[in-house]
């Protein structure tokens, strides 16, 4: 009897608006073969309205967004991915687990000043940089009992990706 491939999780890239999450999702998930799915596919046309004039998404407006995410997951189950979401409160994290239980997380993190910086030079993008500072506010960094670990965004999208490479379990 050959074994089967080993199981794989699904990896959420988190973090707020502007530190780099589509920018290393897709890298990573081209180093790994596997899918990427990008968060904001996964919004109702609601949400980007919403966001686009210069108002933050409330827990209610996240629901259905936090539920595609969790059902790209849940597919995707021990066959490996990478998926972009913002994923700032704890309990939208327990939202994700609760339809994947061993999902694990890489924190982009760094100073605000950067991401303000990497935002304001971003093009043709519907999220204002100004809710920068909302997403800020929100943010619930990892908690130790969370699968997971925090990658600085300092450098470029490289270095970062690999960074991210050796964070991972396996
Ligand atoms: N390491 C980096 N160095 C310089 N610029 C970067 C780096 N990573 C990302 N950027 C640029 O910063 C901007 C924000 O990056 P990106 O769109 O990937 O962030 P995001 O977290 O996915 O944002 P959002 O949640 O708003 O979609 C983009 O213009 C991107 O090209
Ligand atoms: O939770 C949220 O407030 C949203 O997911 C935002 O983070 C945006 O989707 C994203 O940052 C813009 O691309």
């Amino acid at each position: 009897m050959t074994a089967g491939p080993a199981p794989r999780p699904v990896i959420v890239v988190m973090g707020v608006s502007g530190s780099g999450k589509s920018t290393v999702g897709g890298l990573l998930a081209d180093r790994l073969g596997v899918p990427y799915a990008e968060a904001d596919d996964f919004h109702p046309p609601a949400n980007i309205a919403k966001m686009s004039a210069g108002h933050p998404l409330d827990d209610a407006d996240r629901a259905p967004w936090l539920a595609a995410i969790g059902a790209w997951i849940a597919e995707r189950g021990d066959r490996g991915g990478v998926v972009s979401c913002s994923a700032l409160r704890r309990r939208y994290r327990d939202r994700l687990r609760a339809d994947a239980p061993t999902v694990f997380f890489l924190h982009l993190d760094g100073p605000a000043e950067l991401i303000a910086a990497r935002l304001a030079a971003r093009m043709q993008h519907f999220m204002p940089p100004g809710l920068l500072e909302s997403q800020l506010e929100a943010l619930e960094p990892l908690d130790p009992d969370e699968a997971g670990a925090v990658i600085a965004i300092d450098g470029g999208p490289q270095q970062i990706t690999e960074r991210a490479l050796a964070a991972l379990p396996c």
